[in-house]
């Protein structure tokens, strides 16, 4: 039995939680973060951008609906945002065995164990949460007794190229060509754009796309800093001398800011829940939408052929940016949600919108 042993949760600034194990025996380290979110712990935990990320949900009770069937749908899972888990280990306050849900087919510590992810419960997220929140999100570890292991910085990596796929995948058979650069993309993108009589070709980070014949490109979430994925934004600077309709999410946002001449920073403790409020500019229309990140575009930074799209209503910071002539825009948060509200996935109609005119002309 694994479960349950003593282990302890260790932050770079020398605070200790002491909890129990209910995942991989393992000590893991990584970036310490926290998310608000009271349900998607699968979702999450599935989402390639939380590659090197401790996850600390600060909703109570975790693992009550278990972890659900791997259905696919044209070769991607219904219910996973990808094929494991990214996300280096998990910390709960709460965690119970006992699940309940129609679509349940095994026990969240049984997927972590599976996947060789640790899981810690018993730790007060509440105090953990203001440790995060005054200090920023710092260094952490998951440690055994007997497997004692250093701090480790995850951004200092290129971490989309660990998560990216290797070869060239084709999903679908639609009208619409639409390349996908993967830096780690979520399922639920490749979803959204199957619904819309799509082709999906889903390259690696750093493949030369700008060689395939599309009607459109799509750049993707990831994780990590997005200084690190310098080929990528090389790539698209390329694309930008055109006018094929690209749309961003996340990563693929601060990438296209990025290849525009913006600048790029992390932020103190990041955006990750699914109630934040994102203003389009220039209407009193709020959006709540669904947001994982760490790091944003410097809106000061943006050349002036471009503009904000959407800004976060609680921060000021950039949720978005968009081409005031060409057909090139992107959001810091996901509409594509998975998990979340859906209320912006009507931004992938605008795409396929930009899509159709382009090709009309
Ligand atoms: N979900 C994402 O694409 C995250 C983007 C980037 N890694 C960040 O943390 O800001």
């Amino acid at each position: 039995m694994h479960k349950f042993r003593n282990v302890k949760l260790v932050l770079e600034d020398g605070t200790i939680f002491e909890g129990k194990s209910f995942g991989k025996e393992k000590s893991i380290a990584g970036e310490v973060v926290f998310y608000t979110a009271m349900v998607g712990y699968t979702e999450s935990l599935s989402d390639p951008s939380y590659k090197g990320q401790i996850l600390v949900p600060t909703y109570p009770m975790v693992g009550n609906y278990g972890i659900p069937s791997a259905d696919q749908t044209e070769g991607v899972e219904d219910f996973y945002e990808s094929d494991r888990i990214h996300a280096s280990g998990l910390v709960v306050a709460d965690y119970t065995d006992d699940f309940s849900h129609w679509n349940a087919e095994k026990s969240l510590s049984d997927w972590l164990i599976e996947n060789d992810v640790p899981g810690i419960t018993g730790i007060d997220t509440r105090a953990l949460t203001k440790i995060l929140r005054e200090k920023g999100s710092m260094k952490g570890k998951i440690e055994f007794d007997d497997q004692p292991i250093d701090f480790v910085d995850p951004n200092q990596d290129n971490l989309a190229a660990l998560v990216s796929t290797d070869d060239v995948v084709t999903y679908g058979s639609g009208k619409h060509k639409v390349v996908l650069v993967d830096c780690g993309v979520k399922y639920n993108i490749i979803r959204c754009l199957l619904k819309r009589d799509t082709t999906v070709i889903r390259v690696p980070w750093n493949y030369n796309f700008n060689e395939i014949d599309c009607d459109g490109i799509f750049l993707s979430n990831g994780p990590g800093d997005p200084v690190q994925c310098e080929e990528t934004v090389n790539h698209i600077k390329e694309a930008l001398k055109g006018a094929k309709p690209i749309m961003g999410i996340c990563l693929g946002n601060q990438l296209l800011g990025r290849a525009a001449g913006a600048d790029t920073y992390k932020l103190k403790y990041g955006h990750r829940s699914h109630n934040q409020p994102v203003l389009l500019k220039g209407t009193q229309r709020c959006f709540i939408t669904s947001q994982n990140h760490g790091y944003a575009i410097n809106q000061e930074t943006l050349p002036s052929e471009w503009e904000e799209l959407f800004v976060n209503v609680n921060d000021g910071t950039n949720e978005g940016v968009r081409h005031k002539t060409k057909p090139f825009f992107s959001t810091q948060f996901h509409p594509e949600a998975s998990s979340g509200p859906v209320d912006t996935e009507y931004l992938f109609d605008e795409f396929i919108e930009n899509i159709e005119k382009s090709k009309a002309q």
